[in-house]
């Protein structure tokens, strides 16, 4: 499903934020300052990394792009529409064109990994048993589970528990998929082999990924460009490749552009023939050079 208008050029950004920011209420009856007011754009089939110190307000960030977290004022605009503007059912039908998927998972753990990646075809209730049957199938074969159908959360591994999130992010087809530190739960190969799939989705489907996370290979498999926030503020955005090109202002830019030198990475081998059922789901997602780990930002 795409919800782009007719008069929306293509070239506009998917995404849009303008003058966003956002406070929460402390206890003591202080407000605090989690997003200060910013400006962000981020293109059509773009992978967008959002990295910033914890508790720079990189998933507050996120949450305002679907309006889980609602700003205190400014705009938030994807394919040309202001959601801060839309009504309730307007804001729900909007939404099925951004996907999610959180750290933890949050599946549904009693029902099935197929219920689950049918959930939110169910309850926008649009669709026939038959359309959502062939949703279901299609995403999971992939994310490389097609014989996970019927398996329940708690019989997958923390890798397959995060495709199965995919899967029903991708159900909707949406036009973007935001990503909170979708790979903290994870061991390095599993690690890998994610970053491999959410590729290949951004690849072959276009879908526009908008991602947070304190791991460099993360950024380095994956994002085209990072914004680095620090409290609460935008301070610097830069393409990935281009990290060394300039100086950085911000101690998490220099940092990012030191690791980078010191660990080039190169993109695995071409696919390998096709995965079994124990979890090795994404064909050739296991080859690529063993020095890749789930360094983290040593600042971060
Ligand atoms: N619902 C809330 N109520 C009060 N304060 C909140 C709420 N959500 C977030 N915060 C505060 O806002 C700040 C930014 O939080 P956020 O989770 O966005 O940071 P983050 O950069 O994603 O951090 P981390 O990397 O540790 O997850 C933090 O100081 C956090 O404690």
């Amino acid at each position: 499903m795409s919800l782009v208008p007719h008069n929306v050029a293509t070239d506009e950004p998917l995404i849009r934020l303008d003058g966003v920011h956002k406070q929460f209420a402390l206890p003591d009856g202080r407000r605090f300052t989690a997003v200060q007011p910013l400006q962000l754009a981020i293109g059509r089939g773009e992978v967008f990394g959002l990295i910033g110190k914890s508790g720079a307000g990189k998933s507050t960030l996120l949450r305002l792009i679907n309006l889980l977290e609602r700003p205190d004022g400014g705009r938030v605009q994807v394919n040309g529409r202001d959601l801060t503007r839309l009504s309730r059912r307007e804001l729900r039908e909007t939404r099925q064109s951004i996907g999610m998927i959180f750290q933890q998972f949050n599946l549904l753990q009693n029902a099935t990994v197929a219920e689950n990646v049918a959930f939110p075809l169910r309850i926008h209730g649009r669709h026939s048993r038959a359309d959502i049957e062939a949703r279901v199938k299609e995403c999971l074969a992939l994310v490389g589970l097609a014989d996970k159908a019927s398996a329940y959360p708690a019989q997958l591994s923390g890798g397959q528990k995060q495709r199965v999130a995919i899967a029903r992010a991708l159900a909707p087809r949406p036009d973007v998929l935001l990503c909170d530190e979708p790979t903290s739960a994870l061991d390095a190969e599993t690690t890998r082999a994610l970053l491999h799939t959410l590729r290949e989705i951004n690849e072959r489907l276009g879908v526009t990924i908008v991602i947070v996370t304190h791991e460099l290979p993360v950024v380095q498999q994956l994002c085209r460009r990072v914004a680095v926030l620090e409290q609460g503020a935008l301070v610097e955005q830069f393409d990935v490749d281009q990290v060394a090109a300039q100086p950085r202002h911000s101690s998490l830019g220099r940092e990012l552009a030191e690791q980078i030198a010191q660990r080039p990475w190169s993109p695995p081998a071409p696919a390998a023939p096709a995965a079994s059922s124990a979890g090795r789901t994404t064909p050739g997602a296991d080859a690529g050079p063993s020095s890749l780990s789930t360094a983290r930002f040593a600042h971060v």
